[in-house]
């Protein structure tokens, strides 16, 4: 049996630059991963194809356990450009909240690239699992890399950050799911309109990512008031440098100078902000 972790992502910033002819949005974020915030992969090769799906949001995931899982998804693309890859079953611990802009099913995607090319004898840096990692979903090629990184275009421009230091933050999640397409949709952005405040991704300094911002927060805001509430229950916990949306939401993080701090947040956010899932958590 092998076995994966499958960190969930959070868009420190993320720059919507404009739409692309395709419809896609064209992006510019800076991401990282969490220590503490993991779905568990485990992979025994066989014949065939299959996923069983347990854990606290296995229910939330349940609509999903079948065919649609991206898990099965990144099997069948990788099959399709890897002739004779051995296929098996894939077994999911599912702790990471389910459309939360986590890119939780992207994590748990890029673990079955990784478990498939280890039971392969295949290099993880192979083209063709890069390729079924892009043609998976936007969000998977940056969970391939899984460290933080720059990422642009669609999600398909991966560039690691040399140097970056982890941060300690604290993530809290109304476990409401939010649509990304339908934040994406209220946008408003017509194929091929450019928006003329676009900004290079700043450098992961805390002043450059206090600077930047993520392009989703109002729409998604507009959408689920609890995203507000949770913004301003994170800017008042002592020492938040930082409280900012992930991704398409509703995910709300908060900076920290360090882990004890991280964990202060977090208990004082759990009595705010009751019936959340809240996590203090290291991001790389
Ligand atoms: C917004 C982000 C930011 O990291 O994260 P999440 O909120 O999902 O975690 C990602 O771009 C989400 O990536 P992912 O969830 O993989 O998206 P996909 O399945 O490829 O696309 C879902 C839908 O989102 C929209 N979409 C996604 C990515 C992109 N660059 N432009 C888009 O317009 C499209 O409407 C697409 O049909
Ligand atoms: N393994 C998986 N885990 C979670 N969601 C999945 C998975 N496979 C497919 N999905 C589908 O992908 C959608 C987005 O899920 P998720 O990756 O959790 O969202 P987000 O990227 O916003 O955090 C869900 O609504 C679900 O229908």
């Amino acid at each position: 049996m092998l076995r994966a972790r499958a960190p969930a992502k959070v868009n420190l910033t993320l720059h919507v630059l404009g739409r692309r002819a395709d419809g896609f949005h064209e992006l510019d974020s800076l991401v990282a991963f969490a220590g503490c915030a993991a779905d568990a992969l485990a992979f025994r090769p066989s014949e065939g194809l299959a996923l069983s799906v347990e854990g606290p949001f296995a229910c939330a995931a349940g609509d999903v356990a079948g065919d649609d899982n991206l898990v099965l998804k990144a099997a069948r693309e990788a099959a399709a450009r890897i002739p004779g890859l051995r296929l098996g079953r894939f077994s999911l611990v599912k702790r990471i909240p389910v459309a939360a802009g986590l890119g939780g099913g992207s994590a748990d995607a890029a673990a079955a690239l990784r478990l498939l090319a280890q039971a392969n004898g295949i290099a993880a840096e192979d083209p063709r699992l890069v390729e079924a990692a892009a043609a998976t979903g936007s969000d998977v090629p940056a969970c391939l890399v899984s460290r933080a990184a720059r990422m642009t275009g669609r999600g398909e421009g991966v560039a690691p950050l040399a140097g970056f230091a982890p941060l300690a933050a604290v993530l809290a999640n109304p476990l409401k799911p939010v649509s990304t397409p339908e934040i994406f949709r209220r946008l408003a952005l017509k194929p091929g309109e450019t928006r003329s405040e676009t900004t290079a991704a700043p450098d992961a300094g805390l002043a450059a990512l206090v600077a930047a911002r993520n392009d989703l927060e109002a729409p998604a805001r507009s959408l689920l008031a609890d995203i507000g509430t949770g913004l301003e229950a994170l800017a008042q916990t002592e020492g938040c440098r930082l409280a900012r949306m992930s991704g398409s939401g509703a995910t709300v993080f908060g900076l920290y100078d360090d882990q004890r701090s991280a964990r202060r947040a977090a208990r004082a956010l759990r009595a705010a902000l009751p019936g959340w899932w809240v996590m203090p958590t290291m991001l790389r």
